[in-house]
C-alpha cells in the first residue's frame, strides 16, 4: 500500500483545524499528505468569520492533478461546503473505487461548522451526504453533535450510541467511530465508540481538562486515515488516534485570545496517554451497562518476573525442553497443540520438573489447569483464552501469566489484566502457525517496545531467525521467542549459542 493520504477539506486560517491540522497529524504518523481544498475559512481562535467555498472546478482540478500522479491509499474528507461539492466528491470517489487498481479507503469526518454557514444544518446538505457520500464511506467519524444531526438520535447513553451507529450503517457507512468528547457520560470521562465487522469497541479515559481543543476531530480522523494507510486495523488506528489527541490536549496552549488548538506532537509512546479498552465487568463497563457474561472471571495483577526473559524457546516435546534447558536457554515454553495427546499431563509434569532441575522458567501454553496442578513457573495464553481460563485460579496459585497480543488494541486489552509479560507478534511471516493478517513488522515492534517496556517484560515472536534476531533485539525488546530457529537448525546447540549472541544475552 502507498503511504500517500489525501485530505479533501477546508483551510482554517487560524491553523488549528481543517487542512492545517490534517497535515500536521498525518506528518506525525509518517505518511505523505496531499490536499484538495474545498473552502477557505476566515477564522481565528475566537470563531469562524467566513466560509468561502471553493468552486467545484477548482476542487476538481486539484483532484485530477493528484489522481494523475499521486494516488492515495486512504482519502480523508473533512468540510464539504455545499451540495455541489458533495456531489462532485462522490462522483470522483465512485470512479476511484471502481477504476483504481487499489481502491482507496475513505474516512469521512462530517464537519459541522458552528457559526455562519453551518455546513451540516441545511436539510439538503444532510440529504446529499446520506444519499451520495455515505455509501462510499469506509469509516465515518462524527462527534456527538454531528451524529445527532445525521441520525436524529440524541446520545443519552450507550444504547443510543449503538442505535445511532446502526443508522449510519443503514446510510451505507461501513465502519463507525463516534467521538464522545462532548458526551460527559460517565461524568468526567471521555468515551468513544467504534463498530466494524460486526464487533464493537469502546475506549475510555478521564476527560482532559483544557479549553484548548480546537481541531481534535480533524486530527483524530487524520490519524485514523494515516494509520489505515500504514496497514493498522481500524481498532488499532482508533486507539492511536485517541492516544495522539490525549497527548496533544495535555500540551495544548492558546495562541490568540480564545480557544487554542490541540498540540501536534509525535507518535504516542507513553502508556498514560492511552485510553482504556472497556470490557464487561470493569468499572467503566458497569457504568455503561455492559452485560457481564455468566462465566465472568476477571483477575488482574499476576506474579512478576525478575528481569527480562532473554532467548525464549517455544517447543512441543519434552526432548526439546530438555535440550534447550541443558544448553542454557533460561525461558522455555511447552506448546502442545494436541489437547488429546495421551502423554499431555506427563509431559507437562516432566517439563516443569526439568525447569526446576536446570533453574529455568518453564511456561505451559494453553493447558493452565495442568500447569497449576503441577506448579509451573507460568502459563502462556492467547487473547481468546482470556474469556474462558480461570484467571483467579492462575493468580491464586502464583503462576506467572504471559499474554499474546497482535496490535495495539490487544495490547491495551491485555494491560487490563496486568500480566507478567506481554508478547507481540507475529513480527515476520511464519510457517509454524497461521498468522494471516496479523503480521506486525519491525516498525510496529519499534512502537510497541517503548510503550510497554517500562511496565512489562516484552517478548517478540514470529518468523525470527538468526539473521533477524539482532534487528529485533535492537528495538530494545527484552526477549526473542523462536520455534524453528532452534528446532529446524542443523545444529540446535549451535543455534542456541548464536541466537544468544545475536540478542546479546550473556
Ligand atoms: C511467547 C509466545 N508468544 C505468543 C504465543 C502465541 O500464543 P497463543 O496466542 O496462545 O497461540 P498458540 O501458541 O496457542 O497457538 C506463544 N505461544 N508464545
Ligand atoms: C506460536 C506463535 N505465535 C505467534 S507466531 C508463532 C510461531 C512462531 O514460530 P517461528 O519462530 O517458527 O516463526
Ligand atoms: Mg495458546
Amino acid at each position: 500500500m502507498s503511504n500517500v493520504v489525501w485530505s479533501i477539506a477546508g483551510s482554517d486560517s487560524g491553523g488549528g483545524a481543517g487542512i492545517q491540522a490534517d497535515l500536521k497529524a498525518m506528518q506525525s504518523f509518517d505518511v505523505h499528505a496531499c490536499t484538495a481544498i474545498t473552502a477557505l475559512t476566515a477564522q481565528n481562535s475566537l470563531g469562524v468569520e467566513a466560509i468561502n467555498a471553493v468552486s467545484t472546478e477548482v476542487i476538481e482540478s486539484q483532484l485530477l492533478a493528484l489522481e494523475a500522479d499521486m494516488k492515495a491509499s486512504v482519502i480523508k474528507i473533512g468540510m464539504l461546503a455545499n451540495v455541489q461539492q458533495i456531489q462532485l466528491v462522490a462522483e470522483h470517489l465512485t470512479r476511484y473505487k471502481s477504476r483504481w487498481e487499489t481502491p482507496p479507503l475513505v474516512v469521512y469526518d462530517p464537519v459541522a461548522i458552528a457559526t455562519s454557514g453551518d455546513a451540516l444544518t441545511e436539510e439538503d446538505t444532510v440529504d446529499a451526504i446520506k444519499t451520495h457520500l455515505l455509501p462510499l464511506v469506509d469509516v465515518i467519524t462524527p462527534n456527538t453533535h454531528e451524529t445527532q444531526i445525521l441520525t436524529g438520535v440524541y446520545l443519552i447513553g450507550p444504547e443510543a450510541v449503538r442505535e445511532a451507529g446502526q443508522k449510519l450503517r443503514g446510510f451505507g457507512a461501513k465502519a463507525i467511530v463516534i467521538k464522545g468528547g462532548h458526551w460527559d457520560y460517565p461524568k468526567g470521562y471521555c468515551i468513544d465508540y467504534c463498530w466494524y465487522d460486526d464487533e464493537e469497541y469502546w475506549l475510555g479515559n478521564e476527560a482532559i481538562n483544557t479549553p484548548h481543543s480546537h481541531g481534535t476531530g480533524c486530527s483524530l480522523s487524520s490519524v485514523i486515515a494515516a494509520c489505515l494507510s500504514k496497514g493498522y486495523p481500524l481498532k488499532d488506528a482508533f486507539i492511536l488516534g485517541k492516544a495522539y489527541i490525549n497527548k496533544g490536549l495535555k500540551s495544548a496552549i492558546r495562541f490568540g485570545e480564545g480557544i487554542g488548538p490541540v498540540a501536534h506532537t509525535a507518535f504516542p509512546h507513553q502508556l498514560e496517554d492511552y485510553p482504556q479498552v472497556i470490557e464487561a465487568g470493569s468499572w467503566l463497563g458497569d457504568e455503561l451497562d455492559f452485560m457481564v457474561p455468566d462465566d465472568y472471571n476477571y483477575a488482574a495483577g499476576f506474579s512478576p518476573i525478575d528481569g527480562e526473559l532473554g532467548l525464549y524457546a517455544v517447543v512441543d516435546t519434552i526432548d526439546w525442553v530438555e535440550l534447550c534447558l541443558k544448553n542454557g536457554v533460561k525461558t522455555v515454553q511447552l506448546r502442545v497443540k494436541d489437547a488429546q495427546s495421551p502423554t499431555l499431563e506427563q509431559d507437562i509434569e516432566k517439563a516443569i520438573l526439568l525447569g526446576k532441575q536446570y533453574d529455568g522458567r518453564v511456561f505451559i501454553n494453553d493447558h493452565w489447569q495442568l500447569a497449576i496442578k503441577h506448579g509451573a513457573y507460568g502459563v502462556h495464553l492467547g487473547q481468546e483464552d482470556l474469556n474462558v481460563a480461570d484467571l483467579h485460579a492462575i493468580q491464586k496459585a502464583g503462576l506467572r501469566l504471559g499474554l499474546s497480543t497482535h496490535g495495539f488494541y490487544e495490547m491495551l486489552r491485555a494491560h487490563n489484566y496486568r500480566p507478567s509479560y506481554l508478547a507481540f507478534g507475529a513480527i515476520y511471516p511464519t510457517t509454524t502457525k497461521d498468522m494471516t493478517g496479523q503480521i506486525q513488522g519491525l516498525e510496529k515492534l519499534r512502537h510497541f517496545v517503548p510503550l510497554m517496556k517500562a511496565h512489562y517484560p516484552t517478548v517478540a515472536i514470529g518468523g525470527i531467525d538468526l539473521l533477524r534476531a539482532s534487528e529485533v533485539a535492537q528495538t530494545g525488546v527484552g526477549s526473542v521467542a523462536v520455534v524453528r530457529a532452534i528446532t529446524e537448525a542443523v545444529s540446535p546447540e549451535q543455534a542456541i549459542v548464536e541466537l544468544k549472541q545475536a540478542i546479546d544475552e550473556q
